[in-house]
This record gives structure tokens, C-alpha cells and sequence, in this order.
């Protein structure tokens, strides 16, 4: 066996973000509507025989076993019985820790594009249900669509949204989820609102619950949310670090990105409602 794949694995935004309660383990209800965007880290995936998993370079920070590209192969490898093995290699373009879901879309690469090369044909449902083992993002990515999220982002609704140009600024620091959800301030107690309502979209109900507690805790968080709010509506992605504000073209976008760009490290990419790695696995 010698057959390698080269696949996107794309970043998201969360358009709103919902806190509606906590269960009994701890984790936080959500409700959020989840995009794709044309950002991507890209990832070779190879197959051979001895049954290892490799991964050519590590990523600075995330230990080996930890790194979710390792962790999804092992799962899948475990799950599926399979005595194939793989290499995988990634060019990292999203940052760690930054609301964009890098890893958890890393994830979800990994789980369906060894699917295909291991000729598993496990269904898109199971490589979900096995992935929310290994985030609660990862799921949304494994189904590839635009998607109202419940539960902790794991009860998805396919969506059709607006297709905006963002730019987005990335503040130069990484959060963490954990400590976001930890902190008592968090807004835990948002009425629930129907899908429907959700996709009518507008104040308030797109905003991030995240947001005030992350601005507390991240100073240059607040002052690129401010500064991005004085050209644009700005909001948090999931648990930050990055913030967006959408345009109806790419101009707007790109000239507010230039603008940012003279003090944060920013991009500008399309929304999408179908994810790149499933346009690419359909030309295969
Ligand atoms: C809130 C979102 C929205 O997209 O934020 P981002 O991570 O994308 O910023 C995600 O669902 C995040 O999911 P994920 O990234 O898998 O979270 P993890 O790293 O596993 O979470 C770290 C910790 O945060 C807490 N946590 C996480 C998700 C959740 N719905 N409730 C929680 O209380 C838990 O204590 C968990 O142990
Ligand atoms: N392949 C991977 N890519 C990115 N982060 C990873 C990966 N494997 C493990 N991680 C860990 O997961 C954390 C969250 O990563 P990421 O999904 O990029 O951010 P976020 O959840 O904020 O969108 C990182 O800080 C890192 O420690």
C-alpha cells in the first residue's frame, strides 16, 4: 500500500455564541452557529503497512501524544481494528488557541481523510461520534456544513448562512478555553432561542457570551475588539483570541485587514456553507 492524500483542514467562526447552561460534568451548553472559512492548514496523510502512526514534525507547545492529529489516527486505528498505519504531516497556518478550531479541524482531517486511505467506510455520523471524544469542535468539521450547534456543539442542524467576507485580526496572545469557562463572571443563564430566530440573525441575538469575561481577562483582546467596533460590528470567535467583523465585499474587508493589519497580525477569507475538505474529497 503507498496512497497519500494532501487535504484541507479549515478554520471556523462561531457567528454567535450562546452560554445556556452547565451540566452536571461541568461542561457549558451552547448554542452557536458554526462557519467555515477559506483559511486552512493542509495536511499529507500517507498509508503503509506497519501499523505506526508517524508524524513528520511536532507542533511547538503540543507534545506528541497530545497533538490531536496523533490522537485522532490512534482513535480511528483503535476503533476500526485496522493494522494499517499512517505518516502525517501539517503546514500549520491557523493559530493554536485561537477560536479558529485549528486542532479540532485537524482532527477531523485526520479521522476522514485515514477513513478514505484505510478504506474503512466508516459513515460521516460515526467518524463524529468518535471525534466529539476528542473535542466538542470536531464534530462540525467531520460533517463539513454550516451548522446551528447545541448541546456542547455536538447536536448539529445543516444551515445555509450569508457567504460575508471577514476580516479577521488575530491579537497576538492564545486563550484558554478553560480558564473562559471557569471564571465565575461567565454568562451561564442566556434564554434559549429558537434555531429559527438564531437565523434571522441582528442584535442582540448574534453576539458572544464569552466576550465580556474574555476582555476582563485578555487587555489586548478588549483593545482589538474596541478598535475593530469603531469600523465594523466586531465579535469574539468562540473563546478567542481572533475577532471578526464581516463585509459584503472583499475590498471592505481587505481595506479594514490593512488598516488592523499596521498593529495585529490579520487575514481576510471568504464564509463558506460547505467545508474545503469535503469539496476535496468529492473530486477525488
Ligand atoms: C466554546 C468553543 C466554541 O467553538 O470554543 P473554541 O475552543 O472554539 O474557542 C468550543 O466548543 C470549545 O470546545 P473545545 O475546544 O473542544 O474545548 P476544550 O478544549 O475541550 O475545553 C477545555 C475545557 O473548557 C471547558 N468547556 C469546554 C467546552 C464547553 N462547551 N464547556 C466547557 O465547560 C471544559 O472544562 C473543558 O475541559
Ligand atoms: N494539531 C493541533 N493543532 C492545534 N492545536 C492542537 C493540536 N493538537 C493539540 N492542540 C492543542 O489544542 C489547543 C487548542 O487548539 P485550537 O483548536 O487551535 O484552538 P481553539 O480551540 O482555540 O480554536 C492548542 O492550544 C494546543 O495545545
Amino acid at each position: 500500500m503507498n496512497a497519500q492524500l494532501r487535504l484541507p483542514a479549515p478554520a471556523k467562526l462561531n457567528r454567535m455564541l450562546h452560554i445556556v447552561g452547565r451540566r452536571e460534568d461541568g461542561y457549558h451548553t451552547l448554542q452557536t452557529l458554526f462557519q467555515f472559512i477559506d483559511l486552512n492548514d493542509h495536511l499529507t496523510l500517507a498509508a503503509h503497512d506497519d501499523g505506526e502512526i508517524h508524524l513528520t514534525h511536532e507542533l511547538s507547545g503540543v507534545n506528541h501524544d497530545d497533538n490531536l492529529i496523533v490522537r485522532a489516527a490512534r482513535l480511528l486505528q483503535r476503533h476500526s481494528g485496522t493494522r494499517l498505519g499512517a505518516t502525517l504531516s501539517i503546514e500549520k497556518q491557523l493559530p493554536m488557541g485561537g477560536g479558529l478550531g485549528g486542532g479540532s479541524s485537524n482532527a477531523a482531517t485526520t479521522l476522514v481523510g485515514l477513513n478514505h486511505l484505510w478504506q474503512l467506510h466508516l459513515s460521516l455520523d460515526e467518524l463524529a461520534r468518535l471525534g466529539l471524544q476528542l473535542g466538542a469542535d470536531v464534530p462540525v468539521f467531520v460533517h463539513g456544513h454550516s451548522a446551528w450547534a447545541e448541546g456542547v456543539g455536538e447536536q448539529l442542524t445543516a444551515v445555509t448562512l450569508d457567504t460575508p467576507w471577514f476580516a479577521i485580526i488575530h491579537p497576538g496572545i492564545s486563550v484558554s478555553t478553560l480558564d473562559v469557562f471557569q471564571d465565575p463572571q461567565l454568562t451561564r443563564d442566556s434564554r434559549p432561542i429558537t434555531m429559527a430566530r438564531a437565523l434571522q440573525g441582528g442584535a442582540p441575538e448574534w453576539r458572544n457570551d464569552c466576550e465580556a469575561v474574555v476582555k476582563e481577562r485578555y487587555p489586548p483582546i478588549a483593545e482589538a475588539l474596541d478598535w475593530l467596533a469603531q469600523h465594523a460590528s466586531s465579535r469574539l470567535t468562540g473563546t478567542g483570541a481572533c475577532l471578526f467583523a464581516a463585509f459584503e465585499t472583499q475590498q471592505a474587508a481587505q481595506a479594514i485587514a490593512q488598516l488592523a493589519g499596521q498593529r495585529w497580525p490579520t487575514w481576510v477569507a471568504r464564509g463558506l456553507n460547505t467545508s474545503p475538505l469535503h469539496d476535496a474529497l468529492g473530486c477525488l
